[in-house]
């Protein structure tokens, strides 16, 4: 390597992942030598502003607000339009308030490991060799699409990444997989105009939701016209563009414009020679850490969806404040000290959820009670009917010996917002009465909870 294809740096970043540009950022403006490496240009800023979370979010938000007489394929095209200037817009946001700084230099290019401290960039203009003392893999996670006959070679498969650049909507979009992703998705594009079915291999989607939350849930899927098919297995797809599956014993086919291949999101690894740097990897393929997020180098750490951790855009931050601690802080931070992490899945309206549903409390032999309302049926809500969205229902576990809240179910309106109080009160063991009877604004969402709490369907008194 000439002095022009090799770099030294304090901190080598794989991947411009959430976790790693916050680490980036952060070390670079202390005054740290950092390099970042991304494999894509369309990628500064990492998954989450480009093919994640930004791009579905603004589509469920245009997806609402298309009436019943706007041409849909029209409407659809120019919402993707808007939605990518967004993303660029995020996109070199992201690349210029890393590479603008002074320490930090980003480089674009597929990264492997040579050796513990050295990392090899294939970039257009050849390798790049960077050493680091310490480095940090942030490399993501890809869809895995299943091995079926038909699927892989099916012009018609597309995974996220391919759905949220087409302009083209599909009439008939077939999804396999009835999770986060493909309840997003099959959500968005019904209300854009297409036919959606949701192939699910579970017996129910939503499998780890109580049953009543799961059935309102399901139940305004299907009220939008989604098509779910739990117990589902898909056997091949045929001639491209049918869809085989059979349940309950018999064989069911499908026809499809575009099939959504939804069925999660593996470690981003394969591309590493993680054996080059005595990185060890779990047998799911996630590179193996400890609470610290140290992998077997100590001087090499992994944040974000590579660690194999829960799979969202706010625990590769996370990951970023206990690597940071690390390198410049205490050394006190660990996974282990997460309490109460909420989770939305962005269906309309959305459900938030966050600590222990019913079953999960009952199966772990609490004495609990349990508040349930529809959201139509919130005396103290009013701004539910005051924007026209009064589907949903919330349900409250509630420890009865220590009044703590175990867990929330938010299918509401505003359910993203809602569940941050909810996981707050959670961790500052705030007793639910005090958040029952606590003074909030009107007319706001966050009223219900003076409502919901107290509505008891449920005591094991
Ligand atoms: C459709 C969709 C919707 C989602 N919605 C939400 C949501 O609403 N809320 C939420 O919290 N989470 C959501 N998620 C999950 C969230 O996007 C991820 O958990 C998060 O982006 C993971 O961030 P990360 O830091 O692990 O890495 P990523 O953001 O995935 O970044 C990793 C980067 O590394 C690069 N890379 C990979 N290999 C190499 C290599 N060898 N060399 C160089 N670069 C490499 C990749 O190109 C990528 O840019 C969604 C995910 C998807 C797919
Ligand atoms: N709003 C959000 O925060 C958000 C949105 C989208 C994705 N994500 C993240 O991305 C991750 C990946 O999402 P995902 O939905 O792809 O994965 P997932 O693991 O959440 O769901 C995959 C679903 O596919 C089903 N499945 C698997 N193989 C199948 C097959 N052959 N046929 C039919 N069904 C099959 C599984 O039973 C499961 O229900 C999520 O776990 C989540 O952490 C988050």
């Amino acid at each position: 390597m000439t002095s022009q294809n090799l770099l030294r740096a304090d901190v080598v970043v794989i991947g411009f992942g959430k976790g790693g540009k916050i680490a980036a950022g952060t070390l670079g403006r202390l005054g740290r030598r950092v390099v970042l490496i991304e494999r894509s240009d369309q990628m500064y800023g990492g998954t989450c502003p480009n093919v994640g979370c930004v791009p579905t979010k603004a589509l469920v938000h245009r997806s609402g607000r298309r009436r019943s007489n706007d041409p849909p394929q029209e409407w659809f095209e120019r919402a993707v339009g808007e939605v990518q200037a967004i993303t660029s817009s995020f996109r070199a946001g992201n690349f210029e308030a890393l590479d603008g700084a002074e320490t930090i230099t980003v480089i674009t290019g597929e990264a492997s490991f040579a050796d513990p401290h050295t990392v090899v960039v294939e970039t257009g203009a050849g390798p790049v060799e960077v050493r680091g003392e310490t480095i940090l893999i942030n490399t993501g996670s890809e869809p895995v699409i299943p091995d079926l006959p038909g699927l892989r070679d099916s012009p018609l498969t597309m995974t996220n990444v391919d759905l949220i650049h087409t302009t083209h909507l599909p009439d008939r979009l077939v999804v396999i997989g009835g999770g986060y992703l493909g309840i997003e998705f099959a959500s968005i594009y019904r209300r854009f105009g297409s036919q959606v079915t949701v192939l699910e291999a579970s017996p129910r989607i939503l499998g780890r939701e109580d049953d009543d939350i799961a059935a309102v849930a399901e139940q305004i899927l299907t009220d939008e016209g989604v098509r779910i098919v739990p117990g589902a297995r898909v056997l091949e797809i045929r001639d491209d563009d049918t869809v085989v599956y059979e349940k309950d014993g018999r064989e069911h086919t499908l026809t499809a414009d575009a099939i959504l291949s939804a069925t999660g999101r593996q470690p981003a690894t394969a591309a590493l020679k993680l054996d080059n740097a005595g990185v060890r990897t779990t047998a799911s393929g996630a590179v193996e850490v400890d609470e610290y997020l140290r992998t077997a180098q100590p001087h090499i750490f992994a944040l974000g969806d590579v660690n194999g951790g829960p799979q969202f855009t706010y625990i590769s931050l996370d990951d970023s404040r206990i690597v940071l601690d690390q390198l410049i802080g205490e050394g006190r931070r660990t996974t282990t000290d997460r309490v109460a992490v909420p989770q939305t899945l962005f269906m309309s309206p959305p459900l938030a959820t966050v600590g222990l549903t019913e079953k999960a409390a009952r199966a772990a032999r609490y004495r609990i009670k349990v508040g349930y309302q529809p959201v139509a049926d919130i005396v103290a809500m009013p701004r539910a009917y005051i924007v026209e969205e009064t589907r949903g229902a919330m349900k409250f576990v509630i420890d009865l010996d220590t009044d703590q809240i175990l867990g929330a179910a938010l299918l509401s309106v505003d359910a993203q917002e809602l569940v941050n109080v909810v996981a707050l009160v959670m961790r500052q063991g705030v007793t639910a009465s005090a958040l029952q009877s606590s003074i909030f604004t009107h007319p706001s969402s966050t009223e219900a909870f003076n409502d919901v709490i107290g509505a008891v369907v449920r005591s094991d008194v």
